[in-house]
């Protein structure tokens, strides 16, 4: 693993960072791989009182994992002399590198600087290369003028010219370093580009954190005796992570198998598999969004037999028709935060990122808010309107008044996508394409999922890791409003207390009682 001074050999770019790669390095703890490590220091009174939420350590951990280096500290201090003297001096003695961020402003509360100069008991200096850029600025380089704090720096500070990735031409304000302490500016877009433009002051090459990520169904405590022995064993090579999800439908922890060594992670991954059993592991994609139009078509391509594969083929023509009869202004989504319509969601989506690649407006949808609506429901109705980006139309009361009431405030609206199935109340006439009956307000209603079963619906959505609403997870097969609707008795079970318990709606054998929870 090269040391940061051979790195220096490789940024020829700007000789400044080459200079200042070697000065770092001299700086280097020497520890034992000097391996380079970062603490950040986090400066802004507004971080503390909770006025802004701090975006920047968050931002510089995920650029510095990738760049292969390890944080091991993150502080945030008041915009005070003293406290950011005493964490400088401190974090420089300990990290190879230390990152600031905020407090290098004009006004009174930007302290960072002067605080770097206490840690170092230095004093501070009009640097002339900054004097000259504030000049160009703000037109004065008369050092009485407040504005040219910006350019009183510690003495001994170095200015490090960056490079925009995208041009390639050199960035016009330095960042200010002073030994192994390199000092940002809080305000986010500027940190960004900075450190962007600089990341290879940081660059720890042939060292790239290999992670692998393990979804399990058992809950932590009854795998923490194996996932104590895979640490024990792994250590040396793997960083064992454990992240318990108490609300994820698919899993109940997370684990993150990190290491440079490909095989040991390996071996870690199999032990896991080996020790907790196959079918603990659950095979989950926390992006279903992502590629869900390849993998939609790709399930319909092959002229595959298994018989939801035809019927989520048959439920793409018919998405494809709708889509093809009515322009897309045309066409809403009901969207009502139910199994059936969180299938249908995802089925319209994945149709029309297909049909339309560059469409990047927002999908139509409809909720007629009725009843006493469970508040579970309603957050997932928000969350799938914020995951799928959607134009959400939210209309209250009777179902068919507020169809009327949608002629009105939305007149171009001509087709309505249900995820009603055959099997729901006064469905069986259904066909893909009906017109609303006659005395209601007129809509073709567009029904992809006539045909599809309760288990096909649970089938779907798991195979495809797609989140639904909570509340299925707790023994409701059915969601109505909440005076009518409680947990579906066949879910039901004692425990040895003999405290009544509900599996989830995906384990449900009889179909025909998906409505036992609705009276
Ligand atoms: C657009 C529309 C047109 C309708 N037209 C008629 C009609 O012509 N004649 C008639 O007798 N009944 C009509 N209905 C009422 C319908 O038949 C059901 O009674 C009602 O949808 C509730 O069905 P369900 O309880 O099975 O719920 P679900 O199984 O949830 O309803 C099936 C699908 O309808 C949509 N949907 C249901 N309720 C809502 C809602 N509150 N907000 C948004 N979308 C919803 C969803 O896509 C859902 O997947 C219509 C309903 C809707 C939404
Ligand atoms: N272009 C550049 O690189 C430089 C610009 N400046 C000038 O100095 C001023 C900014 O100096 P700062 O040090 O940024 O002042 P600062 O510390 O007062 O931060 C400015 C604002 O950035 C936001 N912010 C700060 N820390 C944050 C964090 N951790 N996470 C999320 N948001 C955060 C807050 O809204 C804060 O009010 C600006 O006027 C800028 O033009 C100064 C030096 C360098
Ligand atoms: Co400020
Ligand atoms: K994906
Ligand atoms: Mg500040």
């Amino acid at each position: 693993m090269q040391s940061l001074f051979q790195i220096s050999r490789h940024c020829r770019r700007v000789d400044t960072v080459g200079k200042h790669l070697v000065m770092a390095a001299n700086n280097v703890v020497t520890n034992s791989k000097t391996e380079p490590t970062v603490g950040m220091i986090i400066i802004g009174d507004e971080i503390l009182k909770g006025q802004v939420k701090d975006s920047n350590s968050h931002y510089l951990c995920k650029r510095l994992y990738r760049l292969g280096v390890r944080v091991k500290k993150i502080s945030v201090v008041t915009d005070d002399l003293d406290e950011i003297a005493n964490e400088v001096k401190e974090f420089s003695a300990k990290y190879t590198h230390v990152i600031t961020s905020g407090g290098i402003g004009p006004t009174h509360d930007d302290l960072t600087f002067e605080g770097v100069a206490r840690a170092f008991e230095e004093p501070t200096y009009h640097h002339p290369e900054l004097v000259k850029l504030c000049g160009k600025f703000f037109g004065t380089t008369d050092v009485t003028s407040p504005k040219l704090k910006l350019a009183l720096v510690p003495k001994s500070a170095k200015t490090n010219y960056g490079i925009n990735k995208q041009t390639g031409e050199q960035l016009i304000y330095p960042l200010v370093s002073v030994r192994n302490v390199y000092v940002f500016p809080g305000v986010p877009p500027l940190l960004e580009r900075a450190f962007d433009s600089l990341d290879e002051l940081f660059l720890n090459p042939g060292t790239i954190f290999h992670t692998k990520v393990v979804y399990i169904a058992k809950d932590e405590v009854s795998i923490t005796p194996i996932l104590n022995q895979v640490n024990d064993r792994f250590k040396k090579d793997v960083i064992l992570g454990s992240y318990p999800d108490f609300y994820n439908s698919y899993y109940k922890v997370k684990l993150t198998l990190e290491s440079q060594n490909m095989e040991k992670l390996s071996e870690a991954r199999q032990y896991i598999e080996d020790h907790i059993g196959k079918e603990q592991l659950v095979d989950y994609d926390p992006h279903p969004l992502e590629d869900a139009s390849e993998r939609i078509y790709r399930t319909i391509e092959g002229s595959g037999t298994d018989p939801l594969d035809i019927k989520i083929k048959s439920a793409i023509r018919t998405i494809e028709e709708c889509i093809e009869k009515y322009k897309l202004s045309e066409v809403c989504v009901g969207f009502n935060g139910g199994k059936d319509c969180t299938v249908l969601l995802h089925l319209c989506y994945a149709v029309i990122k297909k049909k339309y690649p560059e469409f990047n407006d927002k999908i139509q949808s409809l909720y007629i808010r009725r009843g006493l609506p469970f508040p579970e429901l309603e957050q997932f109705i928000e969350k799938g309107v914020k995951t799928y980006n959607l134009d959400s139309i939210s209309l209250l009361g009777r179902i068919r008044d507020s169809l009327g009431e949608l002629k009105t405030s939305h007149p171009h609206i001509k087709a309505v996508l249900m995820g009603t199935r055959a099997t729901d109340p006064y469905s069986e006439h259904l066909k893909s394409f009906s017109m609303t009956d006659a005395d209601w307000p007129q809509f073709m209603r567009v029904s992809p999922i006539l045909d599809w079963s309760y288990s096909d619906v649970w089938t779907f959505l798991r195979r495809f890791s797609l989140p639904y609403c909570i509340l299925y997870d707790r023994g409701y097969t059915s969601l109505g409003s909440m005076e009518n609707t409680h947990p579906n008795p066949k879910l039901a079970w004692r425990d040895e207390k003999g405290i009544t318990h509900y599996k989830p709606a995906y384990l449900l054998e009889d179909w025909h009682t998906e409505r036992d929870g609705r009276n």
